[in-house]
């Protein structure tokens, strides 16, 4: 049966971009300036046992539903369960209402490295479930990189990237992942991970508030919160540790946790000192002889940069792997040796970890030991790190001249079988 009217081959609204992360997978059709977004999990209510998807999950937690269950599709990078995956991704192709999958073609974003098994598995989805007639997979280094081609990206040293050498590092939930690349190929041989993302800084926050303060498992969604307004890195770790040891710290900071009524999210404010008054359960505060209400506060001191440096030294929390610095380095030395200057002089940092204030400046800093003599380095962010993957695709599947040879269709698929994904180059 064929479509009629336009498809996927001329009309960029029947191309559907899907940078699939593990903790939100942002989408649009070719032909849209913004991606949406959609919490890419599932959760389930302990008691009730009621299940919410995607963005119903993510609004039932902003409205303070807690003690449910979460399970996410994506484990530690790869598709770990293709029915929830469906799931979602049903709710998604639900809100292209013109789209009609057998005109459209899915672009999609997987891991740069990736077993055979899971590819075919989503190939699998996106023919039989779904019937799309096109499909196109590419990693999301790759869709890093085309986006930082086009964006002119904030450096250090001005200019932009090369064309020929770049080394791109994405630092999302589930991992942090470096790639180089080679006039635009990715050398996989030389991909190189650490199993440290925001997944387990958001849950290390958690244990440390859970131990010091106040008991928060159950309500990761707050701790993420927490984390995104509060924490960043530093450049001068022992330092900062020293100042949070004085009596007046200007570093701790309070969070006001959400009361559900007045306030959906949690606020940030300054340690005041109050006064407890018993009778009617008011606080005092002594600065300001004024009455406050009463709400919970957790305070958060060295936690705001103590758990972000695990991305940087791992070993911290016994976690065996190199720090990202050090992952960098590792990576580029299996590179031919020609390309290492350039590599260096070509990192493009992106994935919601780079939002933390002061992670370019620390991998900058750190990266002076660790760089060839003689050679410099240079650290290019993307303007959101969060998105530079649905933009470099996006970029892709409108200006590619040729983006049709780089389809894989129903067709296709039907004649060939999963051998025909071996066009993909990831
Ligand atoms: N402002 C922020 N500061 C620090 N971390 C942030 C910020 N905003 C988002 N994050 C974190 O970034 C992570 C999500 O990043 P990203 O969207 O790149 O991952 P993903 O693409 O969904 O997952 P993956 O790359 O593992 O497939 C979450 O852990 C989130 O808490």
């Amino acid at each position: 049966m064929c479509a009629s009217g336009p498809t996927w081959r001329d009309s960029l609204s029947k191309r559907i971009i899907l940078d699939n992360g593990a903790y939100e997978i942002k989408y649009s059709a070719a032909s849209e300036l913004k991606p949406q977004k959609i919490y890419n999990a599932v959760g389930k209510d302990k008691k009730t046992r009621a299940v919410y998807a995607g963005n119903k999950l993510f609004e039932e937690l902003e409205n303070g539903h807690s003690n449910m269950q979460i399970t996410y599709p994506i484990i530690r990078g790869l598709l770990h369960d293709s029915d929830l995956e469906t799931v979602i991704w049903k709710q998604i192709f639900s809100k292209f209402k013109k789209m009609e999958e057998r005109a459209s073609c899915l672009a999609l974003t997987l891991p740069p490295v990736l077993p055979d098994i899971v590819q075919n598995r989503l190939a699998e989805i996106v023919f039989e479930d779904f019937e799309f007639d096109g499909l196109f997979m590419s990693s999301t280094h790759s869709m890093i990189r085309e986006a930082a081609m086009i964006e002119h990206p904030v450096n250090l040293g001005g200019g932009a990237p090369s064309q020929q050498c770049e080394y791109v590092v994405d630092s999302g939930f589930s991992y942090t992942y470096g790639v180089p690349f080679f006039n635009g190929r990715p050398l996989k041989y030389a991909a190189t991970r650490i199993d440290v993302g925001g997944k387990l800084l958001t849950n290390l926050l958690n244990e440390i508030i859970s131990y010091k303060e106040i008991n928060l498992q159950g309500e990761t969604h707050l701790v993420n919160d927490i984390k995104e307004q509060l924490c960043y890195v530093s450049t001068s770790f022992n330092e900062q540790l020293e100042i949070c040891k004085q009596m007046l710290n200007p570093i701790a900071k309070e969070y006001v946790l959400p009361d559900y009524k007045n306030n959906k999210r949690g606020q940030i404010r300054d340690p005041v000192v109050f006064q407890q008054l018993p009778p009617d359960q008011e606080q005092i505060n002594t600065n300001t002889n004024q009455r406050a209400p009463q709400l919970q506060a957790i305070k958060i001191s060295n936690e705001r940069f103590s758990v972000p440096e695990v991305l940087f030294t791992p070993q911290d929390i016994g976690i065996n792997e190199a720090g990202l610095p050090e992952m960098i380095q590792q990576s580029v030395n299996k590179c031919p040796k020609v390309m290492e200057r350039q590599l260096y002089q070509n990192i493009i940092v992106s994935g919601g970890n780079a939002m933390f204030t002061g992670f370019r400046d620390r991998l900058y800093q750190d990266m002076q030991s660790l760089k060839p003599d003689g050679s410099e380095v240079q650290i290019y962010e993307l303007q959101n790190p969060i998105t530079s993957a649905w933009k470099g695709l996006r970029q892709f599947c409108q200006n590619k001249n040729n983006f049709e040879e780089y389809v894989v269709t129903r067709k296709e698929y039907q004649e060939e079988g999963f051998r025909v994904l071996k066009k993909f180059y990831l």
